[in-house]
């Protein structure tokens, strides 16, 4: 060990207690030094984020968090064009499919994009900053498989036929219309086609290797929705936000009455059918964990688990009537219910009666689905357009 090195030793304990002497003297708060002296980087809120939404995974809800930090931080988002609600699904992203994208033959750029698409880096590149965080949310393939069975059924050429999920599971071939309709993307490996691959290349080795490296390339995080909660701590941390802008109430949840199940069978074919699913679920799973362990550690994880999971409650209690969701064709207040699609029976919220117009306010955003916020957001970041209209809501 060099003097050099003796100096710096020597230099560590002397500083930390300078600081501590600083914190008497000068009655600072030591919970601001706190990060400080933990070795976290500090800095403003992050608040350039592409959040590549995929289907059946958790993604309205978060979707909602975005859309509510964007509305609070007067922040802008890449909302679809004309009376869009998708960003051009499931065509490949293109930047001219965003309103307002195209300025005086240049490109606009966005704070904020998380509508539905199909990942095309260069053309999202486009309208959105340099320094944009990017990130995304995936599922196990069999319960998302399965989600997407009973949401998509009247819509999804290959699933129509199909008595049940394990009927189709069956004879996936039979049922699938070889015209290569796209629709047909929901009916297998549907994350790996929303990241913009091909859903039906075959699960080769190197092939499933490359397209991983270049998801952990290309994202900074991706996020698992069988642990929501850890996820918006680790998201949390990384984009340095306050507890209250990652809190959350389970969005587009079916009823369990529209929930199928699997056979044990079906099960283990859904995985062999969605087998490039798999293998990212299993890849990013892992990785997840090691990255939360990494960042956080498992203590710090657990408490800021239990903090979230508190304030929800406390949020549940002081915004919704009789604290639970309720079948979404019986919401009470229109503008608030989800929309409704194939068998599933998609959960809303009634509000507690009797708010004062601020918490009112408040509370409207963490329920409000996601055709009803694009279109709110819409329609105050483009006042001389014409509104988006919602299917099932008089104008
Ligand atoms: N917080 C949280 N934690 C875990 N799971 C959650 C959460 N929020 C939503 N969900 C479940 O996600 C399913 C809906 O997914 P999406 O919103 O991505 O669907 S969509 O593609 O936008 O229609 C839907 O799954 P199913 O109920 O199985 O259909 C929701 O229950």
């Amino acid at each position: 060990m060099g003097p050099k090195h003796v100096c710096v030793r020597a230099a560590v304990p002397l500083l930390a207690l300078t600081v501590l002497l600083l914190v008497g003297l000068l009655h600072v708060d030591i919970r601001t030094l706190a990060p400080l002296l933990r070795g976290q980087a500090e800095g403003p809120p992050v608040t350039n984020i592409m959040f590549l939404k995929t289907h059946k995974t958790a993604s309205s809800t978060v979707l909602n968090v975005l859309f509510r930090f964007a509305e609070t931080h007067n922040l802008s988002v890449a909302l679809p064009a004309g009376a869009r609600f998708h960003l051009g699904y499931p065509w490949l992203f293109l930047a001219r499919y965003v309103e307002g994208a195209e300025r005086d033959g240049s490109w606009r750029r966005f704070n904020i994009m998380c509508s539905h698409l199909r990942f095309n880096p260069a053309e999202v590149q486009k309208v959105m900053p340099q320094d944009t965080f990017y990130f995304s949310i995936i599922r196990n393939p069999i319960s998302q498989l399965e989600a997407s069975f009973v949401y998509y059924r009247g819509f999804v050429p290959a699933f129509r036929a199909a008595e049940s999920l394990d009927a189709f599971l069956a004879a996936p071939h039979a049922y699938r219309n070889r015209s290569r309709d796209l629709r047909n993307a929901y009916a297998k490996n549907n994350m790996w086609f929303d990241l913009g691959f091909d859903h039906n290349a075959p699960a080769g080795d190197g092939y499933v290797r490359a397209r991983l490296a270049e998801v952990e390339r290309r994202f900074q995080l991706v996020l698992i929705a069988e642990h929501f909660d850890e996820s918006m701590v680790l998201l949390r941390h990384r984009l340095r936000w306050r507890l209250d802008d990652v809190v959350s109430f389970r969005l587009n949840a079916r009823s369990p009455r529209s929930v199928t199940g699997l056979t044990p069978e079906g099960r283990e074919r859904a995985k062999r059918w969605c087998a490039l699913d798999w293998r990212l679920y299993q890849h990013f799973n892992r990785t997840f964990w090691a990255r939360a362990h990494a960042e956080l550690g498992a203590r710090r994880l657990r408490s800021e688990v239990a903090r979230l999971r508190a304030r929800r409650r406390e949020l549940a209690g002081l915004c919704l009537q009789d604290g639970a969701p309720k079948s979404g064709t019986q919401v009470a207040d229109r503008r608030l219910s989800p929309y409704q699609s194939g068998d599933a029976d998609i959960l809303g919220y009634d509000l507690r009666p009797g708010l004062d117009n601020q918490t009112l306010r408040m509370c409207q955003r963490l329920v409000m689905p996601e055709l009803q916020y694009t279109a709110r957001l819409y329609a105050l970041q483009f006042p001389e357009k014409p509104p988006k209209a919602i299917p099932f809501l008089p104008a």
